[in-house]
């Protein structure tokens, strides 16, 4: 069809498919960017999104350009299905419904210590049991994901509802497992067709059936939660984001003045997402440094050394960073490189905009890929290598890079960053303090395949590690 002024270039569309075939973006974003520049137009079916490459370019249109990027695009709108899970709590929403649900969530996730003292004294104590499921393996190969799943989502547990669950609780591996398989079916093939072509993609996309099938089994188990945190709250003592909602909607009874953001509905889908948001990308990151570990043993002797010179055997605080910043510049590489999420979450332009020369209209999906920035060859020394010394000056001290940007930018920027980065740090640094990790036997370090497996997140593919206490 006609194009509209100066709209960003990009490959033919076939009539319906739009560039679906020829779409394999997350690998090719590299030949595209090449051909068209950083500014580009796919068609996903007859959807449009303008493709956002580079770390100058995602930056300027985050940051310079934040109103005007900053609306989330509700991927699912046409997925009638998923109209409860989609337009609300803080992920999908736009305009004043997401300003009140992410301030109230900032605000409140704070309060429950989120980048503070007591939300490190958790994730201390999370290690500690973390550490005990370790050792029950006695050092034989073991897949930590599940393991590692557990502990990062009994923090967000701990914070939303008040309080954590037991690793063997045959509810919370119910949970666990439904938020997670919800999250990996969003990006299957299958939801992306019923993405792309909702009126018939729902008589053909198994996918989607399965996930609103889960979707109904986490909310049936979020209302019985819920149920009994009402039955038990103290105002004057709330025990997480939770009993906080449910007293602000209190306040709103006395007060007479009903803000329509407060209601139930809203509540289930914010914790929802916090969950969605906060386990499946924190417990992936943690596979992928736990992987580079016993893919590089000569990097994990050194993280080592670190610690036992500055640290010791006393407990790790998070202040201890500061001192440690070869174990610092690690898990900053394994975020670069691992690069979980290759987009962020997919925006929309809030208005017409020029932007480097280009006309995009108003409602057009913007895909900024975060990969492109993380491995951009203008930026990094060795993009593509595992190379901690990106993040060190040359005496060894730890230094911020502009484009390290795996949490995103601009007002929609990751709302769990400085709990993820805390929880990064703690789990790692004690991880690595208390044992040796390894392959199995008879798996060499050549034998370990850094090839991701296309998921959402991007995950590295399964594998097992040996952890022995170190003496
Ligand atoms: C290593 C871990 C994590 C990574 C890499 C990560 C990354 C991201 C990215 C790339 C976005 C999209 C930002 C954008 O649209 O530009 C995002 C959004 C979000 N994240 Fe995270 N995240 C992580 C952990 C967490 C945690 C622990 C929480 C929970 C508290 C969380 C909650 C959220 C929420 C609620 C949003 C939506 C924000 C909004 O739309 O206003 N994330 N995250």
């Amino acid at each position: 069809s006609k194009k509209p002024r100066n709209e960003p270039p990009g490959p033919t569309p076939l009539p319906l498919i739009g560039n679906l075939l020829q779409i394999d973006m997350w690998n090719r974003h590299k030949s595209l960017q090449k051909k068209y520049g950083s500014v580009f137009t796919i068609y996903m079916g007859p959807k449009k999104m303008v493709v956002l490459a580079g770390y100058k370019t995602v930056k300027e249109a985050l940051v310079n350009y934040a109103d005007e990027f900053g609306e989330r695009h509700p991927l699912c709108v046409p997925w009638i299905i998923l109209y409860n899970y989609c337009l609300s709590g803080v992920l999908w929403s736009n305009g004043d419904s997401w300003k009140e649900m992410r301030r109230f969530s900032l605000i409140n996730l704070r309060d429950y210590g989120m980048g503070k003292k007591a939300c490190e004294d958790k994730i201390i104590e999370e290690s500690f049991y973390l550490s005990e499921e370790l050792k029950k393996f006695k050092g034989e190969p073991c897949d930590p994901s599940q393991l590692l799943t557990n502990a990062v989502s009994n923090i967000i547990s701990s914070m939303v509802y008040g309080s954590r669950f037991d690793y063997e609780d045959p509810e919370f591996i119910a949970l666990i497992d439904r938020m997670s398989r919800s999250i990996k079916l969003m990006a299957t093939p299958s939801m992306q067709f019923y993405n792309a072509f909702p009126a018939i993609g729902k008589w053909f996309s198994g996918a989607q059936k399965e996930f609103q099938k889960l979707q109904v089994l986490v909310r049936e188990y979020n209302l019985k939660v819920f149920h009994q945190l009402k039955e038990t709250l103290n105002p004057h003592m709330c025990r997480g984001f939770v009993d906080a909602f449910f007293v602000r909607q209190q306040q709103q009874l006395k007060s007479g003045v009903i803000n329509p953001h407060f209601l139930d509905a809203n509540l289930h889908r914010t914790v929802q997402q916090l969950f969605g948001a906060g386990t499946e990308t924190t417990a992936t990151t943690f596979r992928w440094i736990l992987l580079f570990m016993i893919k590089y043993p000569k990097i994990q002797d050194q993280i080592q050394e670190e610690i036992s010179r500055v640290v010791g055997s006393r407990k790790l605080q998070y202040e201890d960073r500061n001192n440690l910043p070869f174990t610092n510049a690690v898990i900053h590489e394994s975020q670069r490189l691992a690069s979980i999420l290759p987009t962020s979450v997919p925006r929309r332009t809030s208005k017409d905009v020029t932007f480097q020369g280009y006309f995009i209209e108003k409602g057009t999906v913007v895909i900024p890929l975060l990969a492109s920035v993380l491995h951009d060859e203008t930026e990094w020394e060795k993009p593509h290598s595992f190379h901690p010394a990106h993040f060190l000056d040359k005496d060894g001290k730890f230094v911020k890079r502009d484009a390290f940007m795996p949490f995103s930018a601009g007002r929609r920027v990751c709302l769990g960053e400085g709990l993820a980065r805390m929880e990064l740090f703690l789990f790692f640094a004690t991880l690595l303090q208390n044992f040796r990790l390894t392959p199995p036997p008879g798996v060499s370090e050549d034998d370990l395949d850094l090839t991701p497996q296309v998921l959402a997140p991007l995950s590295p593919r399964p594998y097992k590690l040996c952890v022995v206490p170190r003496t």
